[in-house]
């Protein structure tokens, strides 16, 4: 039995699986499903694991403990991205989400901060709701195509925070948009990015290679890349030529008078950025909602609890506002439970270390990464009992208040490299949760012979984990139309047409 007994140059290294030559333990890793097998080895080893893959050293964090104390506590050791120059094949070097620990990163931070800190995110609440009024509308209409709207709407949300545009049905942004983020949650992996740290030679085989195709698939990524930045801002630049003051990132990051005269690499960095908020919060949000409608299917005790408060909340006249969220605590109880069920990014984006360390008697190089099992912390039976059980109760107390416990925030990552869109992701989702809540009813689909059918749901493979392709029913609840129509109204200036 190997536990602990691994000596690096510089001390003890923490238990964790022996590998093999040159590819270490890295093929032993579930590409699919990493957090899968992250859980094993913290079962088996503890909550810091180590391990080689790919030559490169990869610390396991399996334990929330741990997690603060060295991501948190320590954030200006454990805050760089050091696979990050391999990834710049991939074209991704403007997006400050997988930039080293430097000023370009911190100058992007900067921008984030600007317009998406907790107070600065008020001034996209109106547009929030205005979105979610509109998604309303479209389940309305079509709810078999609820994937789709869910889509829609999580685009047109950072579109319009990023850059200002109002995204219209079959919008080209969102579909060049859309095709370039495929390939960032694609190439995200822990198994992606540790073989083109180590094989960098990987990008350059090409399809004449046994159909392998890296270098085809990579120039594809690469245009998409390019693209993705240059299309949309261009596109604000001529919005604000025109006059138009909607509050956006990156409205709000060339306005800002310290930085004038706009310098081209500030430029560079207020697009790079754009580009990162786009790419991290388009299918964050999707995901998050799409798991909220299978859970809300699964489970219609906790749908109709939420409905129960709404109505006595809210009343029957008109549809929630931010203004009613203090009221509805069960309506953020399963938003909180919703993240901890299934966070959208399971494994968290390596962090990498910049100086040797010490941590619990166990030697840390600088140089290696710390990856976070949040799916495991989330799935702890010590801290979360019957954790694979979907409770919003676990996040109120006896009384259906709120509780203090706000680890759900885990799902947005950790120190310094925390997600910079957190507050616009949860106001979001609160929205457009509230708001469908009051209006539908999610039950099981019936097939043609009138059996409910089951929910199978097709999950992704890549940086985001989502249920996707299953099938259920989203009804109109009593008196929801006309609540519907007044929102049409308010969203689109008009009501539906006959
Ligand atoms: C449910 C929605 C979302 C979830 C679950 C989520 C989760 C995450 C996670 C886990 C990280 C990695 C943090 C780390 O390395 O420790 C991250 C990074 C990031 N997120 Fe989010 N995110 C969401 C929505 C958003 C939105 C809406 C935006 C932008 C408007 C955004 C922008 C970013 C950026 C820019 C980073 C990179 C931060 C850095 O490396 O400094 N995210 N997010």
């Amino acid at each position: 039995l190997y536990l602990g007994t691994r000596k690096g140059k510089g001390g003890l290294l923490p238990p964790g699986p022996r590998g093999f030559p040159i590819v270490g333990s890295g093929l032993q890793i579930n590409n699919a499903e990493p957090w899968v097998t992250f859980s094993k080895w913290g079962v088996k080893y503890g909550g810091l694991v180590y391990c080689r893959a790919f030559g490169q050293g990869l610390f396991i964090v399996n334990s929330e403990r741990v997690a603060h104390e060295l991501l948190d506590k320590r954030s200006s050791n454990y805050s760089d991205r050091t696979f990050a120059k391999a990834l710049d094949v991939f074209g991704w070097e403007w997006n400050p989400g997988f930039l080293g620990y430097n000023d370009t990163w911190r100058t992007s931070r900067r921008i984030f901060h600007l317009s998406l800190n907790q107070d600065a995110v008020r001034q996209f609440r109106p547009m929030q709701m205005n979105r979610a009024h509109r998604l309303l509308c479209d389940l309305l209409d079509d709810p078999n195509e609820f994937e789709k709207y869910y889509r829609e709407h999580s685009a047109s949300i950072i579109l319009s925070a990023t850059y200002g545009h109002d995204t219209t049905k079959n919008d080209e942004l969102v579909s060049l948009i859309e095709t370039s983020v495929a390939w960032i949650v694609k190439f995200g992996t822990p198994l992606w990015m540790g073989m083109m740290d180590a094989f960098p030679f990987i990008a350059r085989v090409p399809k004449a290679f046994f159909g392998i195709g890296v270098k085809e698939m990579i120039e594809d990524c690469r245009w998409h890349m390019e693209q993705m930045v240059k299309v949309p801002y261009q596109r604000t630049l001529a919005y604000m030529a025109e006059g138009d003051h909607k509050p956006s990132i990156v409205a709000n990051a060339l306005r800002k008078e310290i930085h004038q005269p706009v310098s081209e690499y500030f430029e560079w960095c207020v697009s790079g950025a754009a580009g990162a908020a786009y790419s991290a919060g388009a299918d964050t949000t999707y995901t998050t909602l799409q798991v909220f409608t299978m859970l809300m299917v699964l489970h219609p005790d906790v749908q109709r609890r939420a409905h129960e408060q709404i109505d006595s909340a809210v009343g029957f006249d008109r549809l929630p506002t931010f203004e009613d969220r203090g009221s509805l605590p069960l309506i953020d109880a399963i938003l909180r439970e919703t993240l901890r069920w299934s966070p959208a990014v399971r494994v968290n984006i390596p962090h990498g270390v910049t100086d040797d360390d010490v941590y619990d008697g166990y030697f840390i190089p600088k140089g290696t990464n710390i990856v976070v099992n949040i799916w495991g912390i989330f799935h702890d039976e010590g801290r979360y009992e019957n954790h694979m059980q979907f409770n919003p109760d676990r996040f109120l107390d006896s009384k259906g208040h709120l509780t203090e416990d706000d680890s759900h925030m885990l799902a947005f990552g950790f120190g310094r490299r925390i997600c910079a869109g957190r507050h616009l992701a949860e106001a979001t989702l609160w929205s457009a949760i509230s708001c469908i809540l009051a209006a539908f009813e999610f039950s099981r689909a019936i097939d043609q012979n009138g059996n409910e059918v089951d929910i199978n749901p097709k999950w992704t493979v890549g940086l985001t984990n989502c249920p996707t392709e299953f099938k259920c029913s989203i009804t109109p609840r009593e008196g929801c139309k006309a609540r519907v129509e007044e929102a049409r109204l308010a969203a689109y200036g008009h009501r539906a047409s006959a």
